[in-house]
């Protein structure tokens, strides 16, 4: 499956804890993120990484257009809910995308656990077929 991953500097200590903790399914995956979290992730852990643009520069528009095209299965995103963020309406678009195209999206860490314990267990093959369904269709 195709994961993206991204954190508000808030919460990229969690990011890097929750990844750290789930190395071993995720790296039977492909990574995705956006720069700085990216670069976090893989300074503390084996694992390799795509990163796209930092957030603020586009990063969040970039995975989002990953969506558009049907490559991404499973957004983890730690959004910070205090801190004001300047490219809120990035932001919101990629969290419309996601709805828009049923892709599981986790925006704490609790909610990221139980969708990872689902990718353990083979919950997310109901994506390969969505996927397949949409190439057919051209989509
Ligand atoms: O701002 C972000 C998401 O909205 C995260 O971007 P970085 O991973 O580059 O800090």
């Amino acid at each position: 499956m195709n994961i993206a991953f991204i954190a508000h500097d808030q919460k990229k200590d969690n990011i890097v804890q929750f990844v750290t903790a789930y190395e071993e399914v995720l790296k039977e995956h492909t990574l995705y993120s956006t720069g700085t979290t990216g670069t976090r992730i893989m300074e503390s852990t084996s694992l390799k990484v795509n990163r796209f643009q930092s957030g603020p520069l586009g990063g969040d528009q970039q995975i989002g257009a990953k969506i558009a095209e049907n490559e991404m299965d499973c957004v983890i995103f730690f959004k910070d809910p205090l801190t004001a963020q300047p490219h809120e309406p990035d932001i919101s678009a990629l969290i419309r995308l996601c709805d828009v195209y049923s892709i599981p999206l986790a925006t704490n860490m609790a909610t990221a656990e139980i969708l990872l314990r689902g990718l353990e267990r083979g919950d997310f093959q109901w994506r390969e077929v969505v996927k397949e369904q949409r190439k057919e269709e051209g989509k």
